[in-house]
């Protein structure tokens, strides 16, 4: 996998004809899965059984962000489907260094995601039990939405972070993502970028490139 990735979110694809959607993004890198449960945040999308289809029929692997209660519960339901990586949300998990191992075991890679509001010091030091930082760019929920360029400062202080630790982790962004905003995240720091609604609304291929030529020209320092 290349040192930037794109991660198109299917939130933004035609549910009824997820197959073909999976299939116009081949050329990105995961596929990004949505799910909610109309209780961590206000929309619901899907469950293991279309996430498990999912698995079955998608060109490149799952990067599963769960917007879920309860995650301790059901987040290794999802790395035992086979997803590639499994996110679940700071706010929403009880024990997420206990959770990280256990997603680690079952053999997928753990993330670790924060909402906008949520103060990320606490999560420094239990990095090395993660392969994955989501800083949320929307209030989570909904496609479409306006990047928080207020969140760099955030993103900021994982990849120091990441830098002085010489961790391999993941800074993942989503939320407004589009060739005018995701530049502005590389150089915080991001490396690896969700993209709906710029994606999805346009020819896939041709918007996943142009992601990537936008990310390329603005690489952290
Ligand atoms: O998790 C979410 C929303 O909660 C995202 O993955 C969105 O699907 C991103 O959509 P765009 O902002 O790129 O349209």
């Amino acid at each position: 996998m290349t040192d930037q990735r794109i991660n198109p979110s299917i939130l933004s694809a035609d549910f009824v004809n997820l197959q073909s959607e999976l299939e116009a993004i081949a050329s990105a890198d995961l596929v990004h899965v949505d799910v909610m449960d109309n209780h961590f945040v206000p929309n619901l999308t899907m469950g293991p059984p279309i996430v498990e289809r999912i698995q079955a029929v998608s060109p490149i692997p799952l990067d599963v962000h769960l917007m879920i209660s309860d995650a301790d519960r059901w987040a290794p339901g999802y790395a035992e489907l086979g997803a590639y990586s499994v996110t679940f949300h700071a706010e929403a998990a009880a024990e997420p260094v206990k959770l990280a191992r256990r997603l680690r075991e079952i053999g997928a890679r753990a993330g670790i995601a924060l909402k906008p509001g949520t103060d990320p010091e606490p999560y420094l030091e239990i990095l090395p039990e993660f392969d994955q930082v989501l800083v949320m760019t929307v209030e989570p929920g909904f496609g479409g939405q306006s990047f928080m360029a207020d969140m760099m400062p955030k993103l900021r202080r994982f990849a120091e972070a990441k830098r002085a630790s010489g961790l391999d982790l993941w800074l993942q962004v989503d939320g407004g993502i589009s060739v005018d905003t995701i530049g502005i995240a590389a150089e915080a720091g991001a490396d690896t970028f969700v993209a709906g609604s710029a994606v999805y609304g346009g020819v896939p291929e041709e918007r996943i490139a142009d992601l990537r030529t936008a990310a390329a020209a603005h690489r952290h320092a």
